[in-house]
């Protein structure tokens, strides 16, 4: 479970306030994931970042009962002079996890091959993404961070088992999902939220969701 109460962030732009969430409570339980709808700029990464405690709120209590995941995409964990192959048994040291496990499953699921053993530094966005991606889910958390969607490379083959991993992995987690678009919810949220000048309006399904996104971003 993770669960907000009360909480606001704002930032100091230094000519105004910018208000990302003010007082928001909603509770995300095991087994009911939660997808949450916002235009660009609105604010998706700082509350993906506040999920993961990356970043504190100003104000209110976030707590978690269940094991979160780092926000898909994020390398803060990662060491641009080392390999994938160093990250994965280092990481999976820091975790307490079978650091021959670790390597084994990412070096299947990313397939960069021989550059699964080059520096990260060597890799181009999408390798990047593909061995993030690979390592969030060899990671076994209760509940999975998403902003903005599934990596999208180039590479079919990864794309499709990427794909396949997750929702495998999902019959047994929650996802936390963060889009500007209902498309991207669809897949995998079953409640939805719409953040909207630092109001967060929590729905029991994706589809009151929608309706009142795409009234205040279309009407
Ligand atoms: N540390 C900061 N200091 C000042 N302003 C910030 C800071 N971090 C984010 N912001 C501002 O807060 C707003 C929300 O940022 P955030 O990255 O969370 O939005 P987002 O919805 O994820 O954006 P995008 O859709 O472009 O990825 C933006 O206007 C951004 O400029």
């Amino acid at each position: 479970m993770i669960e907000f109460k009360n909480v606001s962030k704002s930032f100091w732009t230094g000519k105004q306030r910018k208000v990302i969430l003010d007082q928001a409570s909603f509770r995300v339980e095991l087994g009911q994931s939660f997808g949450i709808l916002a235009p660009n700029g609105s604010g998706k990464t700082t509350i993906i970042n506040m999920m993961a405690g990356l970043e504190k709120p100003d104000e209110g209590e976030i707590r978690r009962t269940s094991r979160v995941s780092f926000p898909l995409g994020f390398m803060g964990g990662v060491v641009s002079k080392l390999s994938a192959k160093e990250n994965a048994r280092y990481i999976a040291q820091l975790y307490g996890l079978d650091p021959d496990y670790i390597e084994a499953y990412t070096r299947w699921l990313c397939g960069l091959e021989e550059y699964y053993d080059f520096p990260l530094g060597t890799y181009s966005a999408g390798m990047r993404a593909r061995f993030s991606f690979s390592l969030l889910l060899a990671l076994d958390f209760d509940i999975y961070l998403i902003d903005e969607g599934m990596p999208q490379t180039t590479d079919a083959e990864f794309n499709r088992k990427a794909g396949d991993a997750l929702r495998e992995r999902l019959e047994s987690a929650t996802v936390i999902i963060v889009s500007h678009q209902a498309k991207t919810l669809e897949k995998f949220a079953s409640s939805a939220g719409v953040l909207r000048d630092g109001q967060l309006y929590i729905f029991d399904t994706l589809e009151e969701a929608k309706q009142l996104y795409d009234y205040s971003t279309q009407g």
